[in-house]
C-alpha cells in the first residue's frame, strides 16, 4: 500500500481500544510507538491504576469508560473476554463516533460480528481482526515464521479497509485476508484442536500426579516440546482457550474428532489389535502427509528437539506410543482437514505441533516402532487411559457450552503446574525461538 496515500493521517485519526488486558496494552504500545494517537480504557474501576501505568506515554489517552473511548476515536478495537463481547458491544456500541470503523481482537468471529451487526449504528464500518499469536512474542523478531495477522473486511469500503490496514501494519505481523466465517473454519482446525491436545495432556498428567520431566518415558526430544506447550497453555487465561473452543461454531466437530480418535486408537492399543491399528495409522498418515514427499525438509530436526528440557535425560528413555499424536493425524484425516493448508493462518503453537507429528510420521522406522509399542507394551495404559478421559471431558465441556466446567477444570491443573511455570516459560520461551527460526513457514 503506498504510504503517500495516508500522508498526514496520523494527526486527525485517534485509535481507540477497549479493554486493556494484555492483548490491549500490547496494541497500545505498539501503535503509539509507531507514532499513533490512542484512546482506551478498561472497566471504570482500573481507571487510575490505567492512568500510572501509562502516564509517561504522551500518546496513549486513559478514559473511564467505553463511551468515552468510542465518540474520540475514528477506529475502536474491542479487546475483551470473547464471551463478553455482546454485552461490551452492547454498552458502547451506541456511543461510537458518526461514521467511525470498530474491529474486534476476539479469537472467535462468528459472536462478535454478530454483536457488533446488533449493537453499532449503520454508518459504522467493521474491520475486524486477529493477532495470531500471545501478546508476550514480538512478531518482527522471528522472520522465517513471522506471525499471522488476520484482517476482516466485513461492513466496510476498501477506502476504509486500506486505512486500517495501514495503522495496523506497524504490528509487523504477515497479513492474511479472511472472511469471519473462513477465519472461524481454520482456527478451529489449527487453534482449538490442538489446544484440546495439550490441554488432556496436562490433565492427564495432573490425574496421574506426574510432573512428566521427572519421568524417564517423558524427557527428551518430542516429549520436550509437549511439555513445554502444555505448560505454556496452561500458564495462560482459561477464558482465552475456553472462547475459542467453546463459541467457535466449527470447533466442537473438531474437538470431539479428536476425542473419538483418541478413544478408538486407544481402544485397538487395549485390545492388542495390531493389523488393524497398523491400518488406520497408515491410512490417516498417508491422507495427511502423502503428498510430502520424503525429500522435502522436516518442520522440525532432531537435534533442536533435544535441547530444550526441563530435566535430564536418562540414558534409556522409556518407550512411548505417542497417542496424542497419532491421534491427531486420525483426526485430521477423519475430518479430511490436511494442515498444512492452513500454514498461512496458524500460530506459534501450532506449528510446533505440526512439527512433531510431522516428524513422527514422517519417519517409517519410528512410527513402526510406535505401533509395537502400543501393542506390545502395557507400562503406561493407565496414563492413556487418563488421557482418554480428559480429551473426552474437554470435548463434553465445549459441546456443551459449559464455560464454568472449562474454567474449573482448567484452574485445577494450572494449580497444579503453577511452581514450575517460572522454569517451564524461560525453556519455552527459548525452544519456541529456536524451533519457530528453524522452521518454514
Ligand atoms: N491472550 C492471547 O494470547 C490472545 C487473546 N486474543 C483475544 O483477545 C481478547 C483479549 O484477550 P487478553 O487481552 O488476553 O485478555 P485479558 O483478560 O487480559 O483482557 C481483557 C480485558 O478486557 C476487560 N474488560 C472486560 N469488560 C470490559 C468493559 N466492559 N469495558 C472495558 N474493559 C473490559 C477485562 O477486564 P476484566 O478482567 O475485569 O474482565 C480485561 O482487562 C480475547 O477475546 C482473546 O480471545 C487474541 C489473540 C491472542
Ligand atoms: O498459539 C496459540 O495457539 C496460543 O495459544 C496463543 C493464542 C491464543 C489465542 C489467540 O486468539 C491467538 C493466539
Amino acid at each position: 500500500m503506498a504510504s503517500s496515500k495516508f500522508e498526514g493521517m496520523m494527526d486527525s485519526f485517534v485509535v481507540g481500544i477497549i479493554g486493556m488486558g494484555d492483548m490491549g496494552k500490547m496494541y497500545a504500545r505498539r501503535l503509539s510507538d509507531a507514532g499513533w494517537r490512542v484512546n482506551a480504557c478498561d472497566r471504570e474501576e482500573k481507571y487510575q491504576s490505567l492512568c500510572e501505568e501509562f502516564a509517561e506515554r504522551k500518546r496513549i489517552k486513559i478514559f473511564p469508560n467505553g463511551h468515552l473511548v468510542s465518540r474520540a476515536s475514528d477506529y475502536i478495537i474491542y479487546n475483551v473476554e470473547a464471551a463478553s463481547i455482546d454485552k461490551v458491544a452492547s454498552q458502547y456500541g451506541p456511543s461510537t463516533k458518526q461514521g467511525a470503523i470498530v474491529g474486534g481482537q476476539t479469537s472467535c468471529k462468528a459472536p462478535e460480528i454478530a454483536a457488533f451487526e446488533i449493537h453499532l449504528p449503520g454508518d459504522v464500518e467493521i474491520v475486524s481482526c486477529h493477532s495470531l499469536h500471545g501478546p508476550n512474542v514480538d512478531p518482527r523478531g522471528q522472520p522465517l515464521a513471522s506471525h499471522s495477522f488476520v484482517l476482516i473486511q466485513h461492513r466496510a469500503s476498501q477506502e476504509s479497509f486500506d486505512k486500517i490496514e495501514h495503522v495496523l501494519s506497524c504490528l509487523g505481523s504477515t497479513h492474511v485476508y479472511l472472511s469471519a466465517t473462513k477465519h472461524d473454519r481454520i482456527t478451529a482446525d489449527t487453534q482449538a484442536v490442538t489446544h484440546a491436545a495439550f490441554l488432556s495432556m496436562g490433565k492427564a498428567w495432573h490425574a496421574n500426579a506426574q510432573f512428566p520431566w521427572e519421568i524417564a518415558r517423558y524427557v527428551g526430544g518430542i516429549e520436550n516440546v509437549k511439555i513445554n506447550l502444555t505448560l505454556r497453555i496452561y500458564s495462560q487465561k482459561w477464558h482465552v482457550y475456553a472462547g475459542l473452543a467453546i463459541l467457535n461454531p466449527y470447533a466442537k466437530e473438531q474437538i470431539r474428532q479428536y476425542a473419538q480418535s483418541v478413544t478408538d486408537l486407544y481402544k485397538l492399543m487395549l485390545g492388542g489389535h495390531r493389523e488393524e491399528l497398523k491400518t488406520r495409522i497408515k491410512k490417516a498418515g498417508a491422507s495427511v502427509f502423502g503428498t510430502q514427499n520424503g525429500d522435502q525438509e522436516l518442520l522440525l530436526q532432531d537435534e533442536v528437539l533435544d535441547r530444550f528440557s526441563l530435566g535430564n535425560k536418562p540414558s534409556t528413555p522409556l518407550p512411548n506410543n505417542h497417542l496424542s499424536l497419532l491421534a491427531m493425524v486420525d483426526c485430521w484425516s477423519q475430518l479430511g482437514i490436511v494442515p498444512y493448508d492452513h500454514m498461512i493462518c496458524s500460530t506459534p503453537l501450532f506449528r510446533l505441533w505440526l512439527g512433531v507429528t510431522e516428524y513422527l510420521f514422517r519417519k517409517p522406522a519410528l512410527l513402526d516402532d510406535v505401533i509395537r509399542i502400543a501393542i506390545e507394551d502395557n507400562t503406561f495404559r493407565s496414563d492413556d487411559l487418563e488421557f482418554t478421559f480428559a480429551a473426552r471431558g474437554w470435548s463434553d465441556c465445549v459441546t456443551f457450552g459449559d464455560f464454568e466446567g472449562y474454567k474449573d477444570r482448567f484452574l485445577s491443573t494450572q494449580k497444579f503446574f503453577e511452581p514450575r511455570f517460572p522454569d517451564a516459560t524461560r525453556v519455552g520461551n527459548e525452544m519456541m525461538k529456536t524451533i519457530l527460526q528453524n522452521t518454514k513457514k
